[in-house]
């Protein structure tokens, strides 16, 4: 059976959502998608490799086949993995193949999991490969749509377009989490504070008050301090801005993205400039394709 689920865009809250605090969150239309079949033995074939079940080269892959056989014991499967989601850049990658996997493996071996226990058998996995986690990806690759993460409010951003501009380094999430995790060790209430001011930017954007623009400028701020941004990132958010396009990392940082926020004149300007994709949110989340 074939199943797939959404990449995601954070507009305001990485990092600091992974301590407690909001983050706003949309699922994006570029998807994930699996082909789960019973088999005697393990293969996973993905853009990446072709392996058995390896904690290496396919470790979120292989720990969904893990944390799935906790549920559900099975002899064997091969997996087929596509996807439109760039990896490593801070679109939700990980969490998007994760669900995708276990949402192929529930229909193809008929586990009958509900939407919140596939989450949370996301959420699992995740944590098995990054070791921390805010589990706001694999939620909004579960449900779709756009949120105020923790309390899952929804938000309707209608057709609200998003210029990704690719930076060309990877971001490696696990790295970038623990980066953080190290930095907060040592400056401990600083980092406290800094996270403070991306929650009330993101509770701030989602209540609609303040301008998006100034809002993205201290939030990619507040990302630069605790170490995430790098000069290419820099030098991208600059440039956009002087576009009249607000601009920040989007997901770990450290590399991959920045999202981009402006009219569609500009948006579609830049996307010729800066050889970037435009975006939209999406409503669905996981979902077994026919
Ligand atoms: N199409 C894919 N096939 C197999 N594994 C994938 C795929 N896309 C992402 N992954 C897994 O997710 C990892 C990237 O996740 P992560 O570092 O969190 O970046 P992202 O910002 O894309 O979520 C890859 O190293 C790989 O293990
Ligand atoms: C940095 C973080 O806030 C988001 C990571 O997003 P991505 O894996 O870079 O797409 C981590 C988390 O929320 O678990
Ligand atoms: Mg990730």
């Amino acid at each position: 059976m074939k199943a797939s689920a959404p990449g995601k865009v954070i507009l305001f809250g990485e990092h600091a959502v992974v301590y407690g605090r909001h983050a706003v969150v949309t699922a994006i239309n570029l998807r994930c998608y699996a082909e789960a079949l019973k088999s005697s033995t393990f293969r996973i074939e993905s853009p990446i490799a072709t392996t058995s079940l390896d904690f290496e080269k396919h470790p979120y892959v292989s720990y969904a086949i893990k944390r799935f056989m906790e549920v559900k014991p099975i002899d064997g499967v091969k997996i087929k993995i596509e996807s439109e989601i760039p990896i490593a850049s801070g679109l939700g990658s990980s969490a998007a193949v994760t669900v995708a996997v276990l949402k192929a493996l529930d229909a193809e071996f008929d586990a009958g999991l509900s939407d919140e226990e596939l989450f949370e058998l996301a959420r699992k996995v995740e944590l098995d490969v990054q070791g921390r986690g805010s589990g706001t990806d694999p939620f909004v690759s579960t449900y779709g749509g756009a949120w105020l993460i923790p309390e899952r409010k929804p938000l309707d951003l209608g057709e609200f377009r998003m210029l990704i501009v690719n930076s060309g380094e990877e971001s490696i999430t696990s790295e970038m989490v623990a980066k953080v995790a190290r930095l907060r060790d040592e400056l401990g209430d600083v980092v406290e504070r800094i996270f403070d001011v991306i929650d009330t930017i993101s509770l701030k954007a989602f209540a609609g008050e303040g301008e998006i623009s100034r809002l993205m400028a201290v939030n990619q701020c507040m990302l630069k301090a605790i170490g995430v941004s790098t000069k290419r990132i820099d030098e991208i958010v600059e440039e956009l801005e002087g576009l009249g396009i607000a601009a920040k990392i989007t997901g770990a940082g450290g590399g991959g993205s920045v999202v981009g926020v402006g009219s569609d004149e500009a948006l579609q300007r830049a996307a010729k400039l800066f050889s970037g994709i435009i975006v939209e949110p999406e409503r669905e989340g996981a979902r077994v394709e026919d």
